[in-house]
């Protein structure tokens, strides 16, 4: 079963959706390579409006990193190399000059809060949760999702989501601005498509010239520094007892 499934629809929209439900959609290198490929395709592809990422299943749209395989990871340098993989490819989803959608079908964690966080909007489920609860495991964010939070939130909304590192009720989230919109349908799907249909009504040119100037902010040396900086800090953390302590645990629970 492929890790990823990939959609190009007739009005523009490209879904990327990510098939691990067995994981809870959890993240590894095969999901990571998909997705950077994914964000060149709609960058380049005068075509394509709009980009949606979700999840397979109903449970889960993304558990952030594959413990079972990043667990092997274990000195700084080792975790930083996988962290600024998927840094630098969520760096280039948050500043891609196409709009970008989550289309959270269900629970949120860890990484899988930054991949939302990545995308321009959020759209989820009704009755989920979400959560960056990377302190639990002794870490912070390691592919720049705090930075991407306080850039997008109220500064107190931003740190009280990180600090807490809980599962968040998704009406909270609403209520921080971390969603935009509540897929109330059974259809989520064209549910989505309906959100998205005032944006498809325009042309790729004006797409694109707006998300350029939005993200030009984010194109900066300042920021992009700020944002490494975010992952080296996680590999520092990596290394520390609490969080091989975390893993273990986690992986044999049952
Ligand atoms: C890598 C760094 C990155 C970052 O922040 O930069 C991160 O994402 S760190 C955070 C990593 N993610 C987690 O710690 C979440 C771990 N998973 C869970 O807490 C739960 O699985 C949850 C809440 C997502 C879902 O709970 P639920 O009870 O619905 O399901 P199970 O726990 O029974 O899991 C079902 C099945 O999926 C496997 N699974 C779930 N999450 C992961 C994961 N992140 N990596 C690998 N595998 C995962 C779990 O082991 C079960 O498989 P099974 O074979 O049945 O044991």
């Amino acid at each position: 079963m492929s890790s990823v499934l990939l959609e190009r629809d007739y009005d523009g929209i490209v879904w990327f959706t990510i098939n691990r439900p067995e994981k809870r959609n959890a993240i590894n290198d095969e999901v990571m390579d998909a997705l950077q490929d994914t964000i060149r395709l709609v960058e380049e592809n005068d075509k394509v409006k709009v980009l949606v990422i979700t999840g397979a299943g109903d449970q889960a749209f993304c558990s952030g990193g594959d413990l079972s395989e990043f667990h092997h990871l274990h000195t700084k340098e080792e975790a930083y190399r996988m962290l600024s993989k998927m840094g630098t490819i969520l760096y280039s989803l948050l500043t891609l000059s196409k709009p970008t959608v989550a289309l959270l079908n269900g629970m949120a964690v860890g990484g899988g809060c930054e991949l939302a966080t990545a995308c321009d909007f959020r759209y989820a489920k009704q009755g989920i949760k979400a959560g960056f609860i990377q302190g639990t495991l002794g870490i912070t964010t390691g592919w720049g999702g705090a930075s991407m939070l306080f850039e997008k939130l109220p500064y107190a909304y931003a740190l009280d989501l990180l600090l807490r590192a809980e599962r968040v009720p998704i009406e909270k989230m609403v209520e921080y601005g971390w969603v935009h919109a509540l897929l109330t349908e059974e259809n989520r799907k064209e549910q989505c498509r309906k959100l998205l249909s005032p944006y498809l009504a325009q042309s790729v040119p004006v797409l694109r010239s707006y998300k350029q100037y939005a993200v030009k902010k984010w194109k900066t040396d300042e920021f992009r520094t700020k944002f490494f900086a975010e992952i080296e800090q996680c590999a520092v953390l990596w290394e520390s007892e609490e969080h091989e302590e975390a893993v273990r645990t986690f992986l044999n629970r049952k």
